[in-house]
């Protein structure tokens, strides 16, 4: 871990955690790292060892050394995958994402989860290896933690998404509030679920489609989750505002994805690229100018 920004130590009710040994800025990159072993579904007990019969006695050591959710219920080798895999790929099942192939990792298997991550961890194909981006500046000593679940839900299903998955009660800052912060909480969490599938069926009514991107902006940044999931947000902002010929917003709107991708994923992710190319030329999108032009609205 010589020239990562955090140190893996024990942490009370969670077995071992990551933590910030220094301020880290929002966007630095605080690790990419290749897998250990890489798994398509269906994946068995049988296919995992198949797998690590490759590896060396060093890495098998790894492999072993990591945490099991699911000891006494599943052979180990696939009890220690099930609690550490990580997608690789566009995994979002709240925005009905999934990928079929995931992988351990040495250290990124090492991530606590959070329903107010500070980190993100996204699979770049080009380089074959995840990346964890910070989506918000972190404080020395902070503990460093990726989301494992559906964050735009209530409490009660994440936790019982979590529970069933990975086999802990989760008491991250989200989940531990009470009373009427926790009503609130919730409420916003469907909010913008609700107004991420209305958002899909906007297309013909732009201007609605980005009061909705507003609102859902505002909400995600009262859940101190615009970090992480702000982008593709201000990507269908900017897809309304192209389509009418906005020339003005569309700017303003990707530019904001860009900035919002570069920091969940990376300046060299597919998707903050293609922002980019759109920001040179918004004009290059395949909606532009098929509605009757207007003028929208840019962010705040
Ligand atoms: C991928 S491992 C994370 C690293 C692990 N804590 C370790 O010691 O190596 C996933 C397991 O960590 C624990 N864990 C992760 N996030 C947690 C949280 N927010 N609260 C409690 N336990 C958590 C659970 O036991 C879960 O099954």
């Amino acid at each position: 871990m010589a020239d990562t920004p955090f140190v893996l130590r024990d942490i009370s009710g969670k077995g071992k955690g990551l933590f910030a040994t220094r301020p880290i800025t929002r966007g630095e990159r605080v690790l990419a790292e290749a897998p250990l072993i890489t798994q398509r579904q269906p994946v068995s007990n049988a296919t995992i060892l198949l797998a690590l019969a490759r590896l060396s006695d060093t890495d098998q050591r790894r492999y072993f050394n990591l945490a099991n959710a699911w000891v006494g219920l599943l052979a180990p080798p696939l009890g220690i995958f099930k609690t550490n895999a990580l997608p690789c790929g566009d995994h979002d099942q709240s925005r009905g994402h999934t990928v079929d192939t995931a992988a351990i990792f040495p250290l990124g298997s090492r991530f606590n989860s959070s329903c107010e991550p500070n980190v993100n961890n996204y699979w770049n194909e080009n380089l074959n290896q995840i990346t964890f981006w910070a989506v918000r500046d972190i404080a020395e000593g902070e503990e460093l933690c990726i989301c494992y679940g559906t964050p735009l839900a209530k409490r009660a299903d994440r936790r019982a998404r979590l529970e069933s998955s990975f086999r802990f009660v989760c008491n991250c800052v989200a989940c531990a509030r009470e009373g009427a912060a926790l009503k609130e909480s919730d409420d916003r969490r469907v909010s913008i679920s609700r107004l991420y599938d209305e958002i899909a069926t906007c297309g013909s009514n732009p201007a609605v489609g980005v009061r909705k991107v507003k609102s859902a902006l505002k909400l995600l940044e009262a859940e101190n989750l615009l970090g992480s999931h702000g982008a593709s947000f201000c990507y269908d902002a900017f897809q309304f505002c192209t389509s009418v010929a906005d020339v003005r917003n569309s700017k303003a709107w990707v530019t904001k994805a860009w900035e919002g991708y570069c920091v969940e994923r990376g300046p060299q992710s597919s998707d903050a690229v293609k922002m980019a190319a759109y920001m040179q030329d918004p004009r290059a999108h395949p909606a532009f100018d098929l509605l009757p032009r207007k003028t929208l609205v840019g962010p705040d």
